[in-house]
């Protein structure tokens, strides 16, 4: 059945024959987003080819800043993240993601502002870029070439990473978060190398190489992944920092991509409280009340069980145990600890494991399947993956009428 508001098509129970027909997925993904999410190696090599034209003297010249602020929203408020993460627990310099307008109170002209926006134009980048042109503050600005948040960085005479303009924003994580990551390089604060960079694009191509639409469900991990996942509440934690940024990626790319509610999180946090749901309704409950002979996908009354599907991103041990928060050991007992509980309970779960030298290829490891995942499991319920009418109604509707019609 088609549902949905405002223009969305799309079915409740998941067509898995949808994701054999290649012709017919590129059909319904008008907006290209298989073909977006397959330029991450691309995009990592275009963002450090432009970067290395980018003067970076003005912020590297003033040395070691007091903090650096990473100002933006949605995906490009996740750069902050990343860069938090590539730079590590033993970085000298605080690294704050701000994500609503302007800049926190303190922010002055010991700092470094680095704004970031895809189109170039949110209210929050925007915002951030002012107010650190007008506190003094070191400014870098990372986006839309030809946008007013590069005239912006003109007028406060402020590097300006272009980067070219793919729709939406969470198909250009990598072209944001590379220039975020080499401006804190110009300022001595991450040790991103180009053969990191170079390693990194060449593991997201063999990934989306691996995740080809083309290629079938049973040897394509993207697909797979996506049918696990259907029909479920699906509940993704981080077994380290690292693996919690990529688990907060395939939540967000879930929730915009397909429109599943999603549960993300630092396992070392959940255990601490919300693994008590693998106990629950959606959980330990559910599975245990299910009557084995019966359709997997059809309760009582016919509908579709509900069911939590729990997905674990394991760092995989190759933290540098020097370089650690908590030891690797912990973590990884973490890990294996809630594989264990939700296997008592019955709860299915899907493990990931990165992999790779450095963080930035581990956190690549840790995306680029799940990235494919979210598109898959959008086309498996017949919803293009790209437009999200939510979006668009939610600013019309919170954004006052402009004046003179009110
Ligand atoms: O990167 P931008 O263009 O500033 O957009 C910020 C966020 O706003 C959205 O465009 C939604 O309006 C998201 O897709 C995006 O992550």
């Amino acid at each position: 059945m088609e549902g949905g508001a405002a223009g969305v098509h799309g079915h409740r129970h998941v067509d898995e024959s949808a994701l054999d027909d290649e012709k017919s997925m590129l059909a319904n993904d008008p907006g290209g987003m298989l073909r977006a999410t397959a330029s991450a190696g691309a995009q990592v090599r275009e963002a450090a080819a432009l970067a290395a034209e980018t003067d970076l003297s003005m912020i590297s010249d003033e040395g070691r800043p007091r903090a650096v602020v990473v100002a933006g929203i949605g995906t490009a408020g996740l750069t902050g993240s990343i860069l938090s993460t590539v730079a590590g627990p033993r970085c000298p310099v605080p690294i704050i993601g701000h994500r609503s307008p302007g800049l926190p109170g303190w922010v002055g002209a010991a700092d470094v502002v680095i704004a970031v926006s895809a189109s170039g134009r949110s209210p929050e980048a925007l915002a951030a870029a002012e107010a650190a042109a007008r506190r003094g503050a070191r400014l870098v600005a990372v986006g839309n070439p030809d946008s007013e948040l590069e005239a912006m960085a003109a007028r406060a005479r402020a590097p300006f990473f272009p980067v070219p303009r793919r729709a939406p924003a969470r198909a250009s994580l990598w072209g944001l978060a590379v220039p975020v990551l080499l401006a804190a390089r110009a300022i001595g604060l991450v040790k991103v190398n180009e053969a990191d960079l170079a390693e990194t694009a060449t593991r997201l191509d063999a990934d989306a190489e691996r995740c080809r639409p083309g290629a079938d469900s049973f040897v394509n991990p993207a697909k797979a992944l996506a049918l696990g996942l259907a029909g479920s509440i699906p509940i993704v934690w981080g077994s380290s920092p690292l693996a919690t940024v990529a688990a907060r990626r395939f939540a967000d790319t879930l929730a915009a991509n397909a429109r599943y509610p999603v549960m993300a999180g630092a396992l070392g946090e959940a255990g601490r409280g919300r693994v008590g749901l693998l106990d629950g309704v959606f959980g330990g409950l559910a599975e245990s009340s299910r009557d084995i002979f019966a359709d997997p996908d059809a309760d009582d009354d016919g509908s579709a069980a509900t069911r939590l599907r729990l997905v674990l991103f394991r760092d995989g041990g190759l933290n540098p145990e020097e370089d650690a928060d908590e030891p690797v050991a912990v973590e990884e007992r973490r890990a294996d600890a809630v594989q264990t509980l939700a296997e008592r309970r019955g709860v299915r779960c899907d493990v990931l494991t990165a992999e790779g030298g450095s963080a930035l290829e581990r956190l690549a490891s840790l995306t680029a399947v799940p990235d494919f995942a979210s598109l898959y499991l959008a086309l498996a319920h017949g919803l293009d993956p790209m437009a999200v009418p939510a979006i668009s109604e939610m600013k019309e509707l919170s954004n006052p009428l402009p004046e003179g019609m009110q």
